[in-house]
């Protein structure tokens, strides 16, 4: 459903990513996982066509985003941007209305469905009570919460996530990583940044770790966040473990500090 092939990337002279190809299908949970600079946020910008790469394409559907109208690929994919900073000077509502515009005619306003999917969304992350209030006074966490709303009264079948949770608080991080759980059963795909392996054992079927540009490993989370990956990939030295549910998960040693 989403095909990577191939895909080199710079914005200057030097090259941020080399030679990039994975696919995942409708349904996965992709975490991609790599130091702060390895490229991480410029491979999604690549997938939501903001750039064209070098060399290579992205496929949505076996189709090339950058032949998709803007609409219709608002339709497939939405985005939430790593961004606590952006300058929207309207209520929480109005930023989640605003995912509604790929489908309204150009002389439409906002149609009492639309709002209801907007209530919706904000509902489904308890935070209908922001509705009213601006954007721009929330903390950095709500005003993440509001943007995944966002994406989500987008209605489209993919989700990119930006370090989705970075800023919110211990509660709001699970009921997150519970909520893009339930969306991939539903059949969302998810690509989500995280700088977490514990986030990609919990929730993610398939993992993409970035490192010197390249694929350092891609495939399913168990197999590729070994021990050893985790040590090379963060030049770190952790233990992994497992719940008494079967689930994996990574602790750091700090006496390499
Ligand atoms: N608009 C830009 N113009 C020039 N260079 C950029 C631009 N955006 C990012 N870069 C550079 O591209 C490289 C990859 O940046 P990117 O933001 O994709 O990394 P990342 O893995 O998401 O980082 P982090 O984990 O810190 O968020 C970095 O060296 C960064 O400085």
């Amino acid at each position: 459903m989403i095909e990577v092939k191939n895909i080199s990337f710079k914005y200057t002279d030097e090259l941020i990513l080399s030679n990039i190809s994975f696919s995942i299908k409708k349904g996965d949970i992709l975490a991609i996982l790599g130091e702060n600079g390895s490229g991480k946020s410029t491979l999604l910008k690549l997938i939501l066509s903001f750039f064209k790469p070098l060399d290579g394409e992205v496929l949505i559907d076996n189709k090339n985003v950058h032949l998709y109208n803007k609409k219709s690929l608002a339709k497939k994919i939405a985005y939430v941007p790593q961004s606590s900073n952006l300058p929207f000077s309207y209520t929480v509502l109005e930023v989640v209305l605003m995912s509604r515009i790929s489908y309204q005619s150009i002389f439409s306003t906002y149609s009492s469905k639309d709002k209801n999917i907007a209530i919706e969304a904000l509902r489904h992350l308890e935070i209908e009570f922001l509705k009213d209030r601006f954007f721009c006074d929330l903390s950095g966490g709500q005003k993440q919460l509001v943007l995944i709303a966002r994406a989500l009264a987008q209605k489209a079948e993919i989700l990119i996530m930006d370090e989705p949770s970075s800023s919110l608080d211990y509660s709001n991080e699970l009921m997150l990583l519970s909520q893009i759980k339930k969306l991939s059963k539903k059949g969302f795909t998810i690509i989500q940044t995280t700088h977490n392996p514990n986030h990609a054992f919990l929730i993610s079927s398939k993992t993409l770790l970035l490192k010197d540009k390249k694929v350092f490993a891609f495939g399913h989370s168990n197999e590729v966040l070994t021990q050893k990956n985790i040590n090379s990939l963060y030049n770190i030295k952790v233990e992994l473990q497992e719940s008494s549910e079967k689930i994996k998960f990574c602790i750091p040693k700090l006496d390499r500090y």
